[in-house]
């Protein structure tokens, strides 16, 4: 674009500012076309990717005055979604419906009085208390206009003279500001403890004590593709309040898509600012959103944006030092209100575009000699006591803050957490500073820590197994539990073992004759997504969010070889080469979110082949027992992959939307290879190969291999894909995504979980309906069958495990004991045991004892007398997790 092109954008952008009419004004002058300057060339197509089944969260403040455990859980709420999200909206929260009704009516008369009326608040000077604008005067290309009009009153530490408000709307504007001062004052308080702070932490800092309030106008736009309502941005504030009509197209950026904010009768919506991040030191998220624009109708908005108070905003503000820790050292520097809004807004007028969060990390990061002389590692000091706070771990603390004797250890902690929850039958309880378990002294753990003993010390406690497990044989080294999320679990072929992946990095193995932890493998940086057996047992491989693989030996936990690196993004399925095909087993398929499959061989420790063709993330991938390679993605098509070369050979198109599971009508012979649970072993792997491929043809029978598939649009599809590329049927019936499907093990029924809450079972052969197990009463996320085909197992995010009769189809056990999510689940090979593990960081081993299954294990720890050795265990890097969203965009 030459020169002519931007002094034109400029002459229109100043003819414009000088009619003082807004937005509205040009649409009441009857263009067609819109100005140049509210041109955004980079929206234009993404305007439909609104993810509509992803919500955010929605909390109901019903019971937070009246109720204490209501009120923890909403804390709690409020934290998991101001981690995950950066948004939420609120129902119950205490401001009267009519004050919101009357604010946007307010608003919308205000903009459309005659332009006369209007234009002697018409100003792009900041300072103005009260001004009408379109654009403030600092957008340069190529940056664009948002199609909107705003009115905007300055309340300065809660003060506005109602005086300076416009007549029209002057009644609303005092009534609703003094609503959001009320519910300032809560929030602030919840954000406080959200972020383990005490209750009055934000409002003693007065960094919310100002509001600005933002009367939004969005007129109806002649060419509503080219421009947006309000172009993307992160609030550089604290935190805004958010009150829509119903019009819609508010839209939040998460995991790289637009998602949806629907308009909620009487709900507010929160969003905390990209300061928040700052001094939250990223704790909580400042996210984007934006606004589309719409060729008909009009929609109006209030939005309430607090920041700090006048005589806050020139002093410096930097990560809050209560939460910073040796493992989460300060990410910004100290930086004042002021001087971190002007960047903000320099980032709107620069030439490049960037979006305006990453101007915080540029304005904020310092260099880590700055940090330190900054005074975060503060000089020891030995005092007899130390002011700590307990939590649970989720953060949410018991009781006040409190000083403790240095002498205290883990013994009295216990002592003391059991008086605090009135526990009437004692239990173990295990403790953590900044993820590592306190096994010795506080007082002896703050000088080997080099911790101040000036700052508040967060202990989280955490429950212990009741059942408490004594290792028959001596562990050969102290392990605990994951101390992230259990993310993925995964029985050997042999049944003998079993492997977790976790939040935690690590990958454990778990030995079942004894039911014991044998290793913790630790190599990976960041979470461990999937693990996968070799089907000769000799091999187990993981992925990790960083797109890195590894492949360990199960016998010694030992990683084989350096991590595997070729995929930009992370590991979202790995498979492995039929063993009837090849012994011993050698290669494997990996699939990633960077839209690419690679052929890996473990031998040669390298990458032997890439599958490129998708066009967008690939989410599952399985290994045909032909000896095909069969990937689903995000692009809605299931590819098929020879795999001497890695050409691609046919492509299953039918899905509406992403397809998030394929299973294999063979997949469980595949699993298992020649391990029939005679528990015969193989002396040669040609003979390991020989049997496998017997067992391989029975199982396969006469008929052509199926594949199943299930996808974000609700349906599967059930395929014949070596007889033909259109599906031999669809499965319909599911109200919302299907998330895993698999087939039993005998090949007769396809089961399928989905976020709808149910699981379904389907005829494997014709995928004809046959049932629906409901019981759960969250999001189904896994499931896996009984080896017998005639049960079958879930997991949700409704915390429970649940078995399922085929024969009855009922409900055949119910099994509660997570006290999360439950991510994972799958069933040993011989049938035995069921494995489980989730968001509360507990693999859960249960075995079938009379007909029942029972827990064996929760969180599995050693006999005491080992834990000095504890101590040595090398340091783990923690990376923080919050939501393991993974299932819901991948
Ligand atoms: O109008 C809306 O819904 C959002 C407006 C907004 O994000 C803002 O003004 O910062
Ligand atoms: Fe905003």
């Amino acid at each position: 674009m030459g020169n002519d092109g931007d002094s034109d954008w400029e002459k229109e952008m100043e003819e414009f500012e000088m009619t003082k009419a807004g937005v509205k004004g040009l649409v009441d002058s009857g263009v067609v076309k819109i100005p140049r300057f509210f041109i955004n060339p980079s929206e234009k197509s993404s305007n439909n990717g609104g993810v509509v089944r992803l919500q955010i969260p929605v909390i109901d403040f019903q019971g937070l005055e009246s109720n204490v455990t209501r009120r923890m859980e909403i804390i709690n709420e409020i934290r998991k979604a101001s981690e995950t999200w950066g948004f939420f909206q609120m129902v119950n929260h205490g401001v009267p419906i009519s004050a919101m009704d009357d604010i946007l009516q307010g608003t919308r008369r205000f903009h459309e009085q005659p332009k006369e009326l209007k234009m002697d608040y018409y100003s792009t000077d900041q300072r103005r208390q009260v001004k009408f604008y379109t654009t403030l005067g600092f957008i340069r290309k190529p940056h664009a206009a948002s199609w909107r009009d705003a009115l905007s009153c300055t309340f300065t530490d809660d003060i506005l003279d109602p005086a300076a408000i416009p007549p029209v709307c002057r009644n609303e504007i005092t009534t609703y500001a003094k609503c959001m001062i009320e519910l300032r004052e809560t929030l602030s308080e919840i954000l406080s403890e959200a972020l383990g702070l005490s209750r009055d932490f934000l409002g003693q800092m007065q960094c919310m004590k100002s509001e600005y309030l933002s009367c939004l106008y969005y007129p109806a736009c002649p060419e509503p593709d080219k421009t947006l309502g309000t172009e993307k941005h992160t609030d550089p504030t604290i935190l805004t309040l958010l009150v829509q009509d119903g019009t819609g197209g508010l839209q939040i950026r998460h995991d790289n898509y637009w998602v949806d904010v629907p308009p909620i009768q009487g709900a507010l919506i929160a969003n905390i600012g990209s300061f928040m991040q700052l001094i939250s030191n990223d704790k909580f998220k400042s996210v984007e959103h934006r606004v589309l624009a719409r060729s008909v109708g009009t929609r109006v908005s209030t939005a309430c944006f607090f920041f700090p108070s006048a005589d806050q905003i020139q002093k410096p503000y930097g990560p809050i030092k209560e939460l910073l820790s040796k493992e989460n050292p300060p990410v910004y520097r100290e930086v004042s209100y002021l001087e971190f809004i002007g960047s903000h807004q320099k980032k709107l007028s620069e030439e490049t575009q960037s979006t305006v969060s990453k101007g915080i990390s540029k304005v904020s990061l310092k260099s880590t000699m700055e940090v330190e002389a900054a005074g975060v590692e503060e000089e020891r000091e030995m005092n007899n006591s130390v002011m700590c706070q307990l939590t649970d771990p989720e953060g949410t603390p018991l009781g006040p803050s409190m000083y403790l004797p240095q002498s205290a250890g883990p013994k009295e902690l216990q002592q003391m957490v059991n008086k605090l929850l009135n526990n009437e039958e004692k239990l173990p309880y295990a403790f953590f500073i900044s993820n590592h378990e306190l096994v010795v002294q506080l007082g002896l753990y703050l000088q080997n820590n080099k911790v101040s003993v000036e700052k508040v010390l967060t202990i989280v406690y955490q429950a212990q197994a009741v059942f408490r497990i004594r290792p028959v044989t001596r562990c050969s080294s102290t392990i605990t539990g994951h101390t992230e999320a259990v993310l993925s679990v995964a029985f050997s072929p042999d049944g003998r073992q079993l492997a977790s992946g976790s939040g935690d990095t690590t990958v454990r193995l778990w030995d079942l004759s004894t039911q014991t932890p044998l290793f913790t493998c630790k190599g990976h940086k960041n979470w461990v997504l999937c693990i996968a057996w070799s089907p000769d047992g000799k091999h187990l491989v993981s992925g990790s969010k960083a797109g890195e693989l590894q492949c360990w030996d199960p016998q010694t936990g030992k990683p084989s070889g350096n991590p595997l690196i070729g995929h930009k993004k992370w590991i979202t399925g790995i498979s492995w080469e039929p063993v009837h095909l090849n012994a011993p087993c050698r290669r494997f398929v990996s699939a990633s979110k960077d839209g690419d499959a690679r052929i890996w061989d473990a031998s040669l420790r390298k990458c032997v082949m890439c599958l490129t063709g998708h066009t967008l993330a690939i989410t599952c991938v399985k290994w045909g027992g032909d000896g095909v390679i069969y990937t689903g993605s995000q692009d809605c098509t299931i590819k098929m992959w020879e795999t001497s070369q890695g050409k691609l050979i046919r492509e299953l198109k039918g899905h509406g939307h992403w397809v998030n599971s394929l299973a294999l009508s063979t997949e469980y012979v595949l699993r298992t290879g020649a391990y029939d649970h005679t528990c015969k072993q193989y002396s040669s792997p040609e003979e390991m190969k020989k049997v496998a491929l017997e067992r391989y043809k029975k199982t396969k029978g006469n008929g052509p291999e199926r594949l199943v598939s299930g996808s974000d649009d609700f349906t599967m599809f059930l395929w014949e894909p070596s007889v033909s590329k259109h599906p031999k049927t669809r499965m319909t019936g599911h109200q919302q995504l299907v998330n895993h499907v698999y087939f039993s093990p005998d090949g007769q029924w396809i089961a399928s979980a989905s976020f709808d809450k149910s699981v379904k079972l389907w005829n494997g052969i014709t995928g004809k309906f046959v049932a629906a197990f409901r019981g759960h009463v969250g999001p189904v996320y896994q499931i896996s069958w009984s080896a017998d085909s005639r049960l079958l197992l879930s997991g949700s995010k409704d915390s429970t495990l649940k078995i399922w009769d085929i024969r009855t189809q009922k409900l055949k056990q119910d099994l509660p004991g997570h006290a999360d999510e439950v991510f994972a689940v799958d069933w040993s090979p011989d049938g035995e045991k069921v494995a489980s593990g989730g968001r509360d960081r507990v693999l859960k081993i249960l075995s079938e004892f009379q007909g029942k299954f029972r827990g064996k294990s929760c969180l599995v720890t050693c006999d005491e007398e080992e834990e000095e050795e504890e101590e040595e265990e090398e340091e783990e890097e923690f990376i923080g997790f919050s939501t393991f969203s993974a299932y819901a965009v991948v």
